[in-house]
């Protein structure tokens, strides 16, 4: 068990730089999740850590040791890939204990780690097989066993349940939450998936072109997004956005003018704002409604294209006139809709998102900023 940290971390592949300057404060036993659209640098992230690249420049310490120049295999981490990477002539007996044995580990001990991971996933009856008879999911148990049987500090898992169809993912996930929980080890996790990052993660970072764009608990993330960028990102279906103006301020209220929108007067922070300057209003698609407004609510007009419902809830897809790009609401349950009607959609202002039109950042202030 250890903390790791990054500090001014940067890789570079020849002329490009692929990690600009990443530091990352985990605490020991903290569960880590990397999550970032496709290309922004996860993957060398974790492989950073690993030491299987070596940093360009800035330091990685694992515990109290700096092991920036210290190779894979005495830095006391285990990766799970994605694709497995099981020995496929090798028994599942033989694939936990195969790296074990390089080490020249007693014997005694090999068997001990290895018997007590095949029982912890719930393997034993696999250990005589080879990968190739096993299912994909008992393929990934395997592959997490030959990383637990190592004792590492550091968990490193990248995209380990993207090859598993939905069902198994579930279970997976769950398996490894409960594994994290009782080995209290540090565990580093890149998804794709936003339910994974949400469900498993003690703190996300949300990367963007080799940067951390915002680094906290989800549901900070999820009700105080940094920027445009960790606001489009977290959150699914993706968060509903308006541009406007700003039109005036008072102390710490800000009046917008956005087009379809009524006088719309919003708490911010007003330091580097100017008259004049563009905003972008956010709002998730759960957090409208379709009503008039209340008192303390803010109410637009709203050209339903069409909707699709899954049962359980409601996806409502139309428009904002003034504004080009479509807007979604989510309503719970079975809701049928007009499709051409024109309706109100409401939303209070405590759940209005403001950003800065000009380069992102968050100006809308919540009870939480004080
Ligand atoms: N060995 C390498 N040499 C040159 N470029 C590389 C190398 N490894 C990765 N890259 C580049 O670095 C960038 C980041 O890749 P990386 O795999 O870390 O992204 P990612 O966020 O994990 O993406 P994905 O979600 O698609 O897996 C990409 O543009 C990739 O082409």
């Amino acid at each position: 068990m250890a903390s790791l940290s990054l500090e001014g971390v940067v890789k570079a592949f020849g002329e490009h730089p692929i990690i600009r300057g990443v530091d990352l404060s985990i605490a020991d036993g903290e569960f880590v999740v990397l999550v970032g659209p496709s290309g922004c640098g996860k993957s060398t992230l974790l492989r950073l850590i690993a030491g299987l690249e070596g940093v360009t420049a800035g330091r990685i310490r694992i515990g109290e040791h700096d092991v920036s120049a210290v190779g894979p295999a005495k830095r006391g981490v285990a990766m799970v890939f994605q694709s497995y990477a099981l020995y496929p002539h090798m028994s599942v007996a033989k694939n936990l204990s195969f790296g074990l044995e390089n080490l020249r580990m007693d014997r005694a001990e090999i068997d001990r780690r290895v018997g007590e991971a095949a029982r912890m996933l719930e393997i034993e009856p696999l250990l005589q097989r080879r990968p190739r008879e096993l299912s994909g999911g008992q393929r990934q148990r395997v592959a997490i066993g030959r990383a637990i049987v190592r004792d590492p500090s550091v968990f490193l898992f990248d995209e380990p349940l993207s090859n598993l169809d939905a069902a198994l993912r579930v279970q997976t996930r769950g398996e490894i939450t409960r594994l994290h929980r009782r080995l209290r080890t540090t565990m580093v996790y890149v998804t794709h998936d936003q339910i994974e990052a949400m469900t498993m993660a003690d703190r996300i970072a949300v990367m963007n072109r080799g940067e951390v764009e915002q680094y906290g608990p989800p549901l900070e993330l999820f009700d105080r997004p940094a920027n445009l960028f960790v606001a489009g990102f977290i959150g699914s279906p993706k968060m509903n956005f308006f541009s406007g103006r700003l039109a005036s301020l008072t102390g710490r209220d800000a009046e917008v003018h956005l087009p379809g929108f009524g006088r719309m007067v919003l708490p911010v922070d007003p330091s580097g704002l100017a008259l004049g300057d563009p905003v972008t209003l956010g709002v998730r698609p759960s957090h409208f409604e379709i009503r008039a407004a209340a008192a303390g609510e803010f109410a637009v007009p709203f050209a339903v294209d069409y909707a699709e419902s899954v049962g359980t809830e409601t996806y409502v897809y139309g428009r904002v006139a003034g504004h080009a790009a479509d807007v979604v609401v989510l309503v719970p349950g079975h809701r049928p809709v007009d499709e051409g009607a024109t309706l109100s959609l409401a939303v209070p202002a405590e759940r209005c998102h403001l950003f800065h039109g000009a380069g992102g950042r968050r100006i809308s202030r919540t009870p939480a900023d004080g």
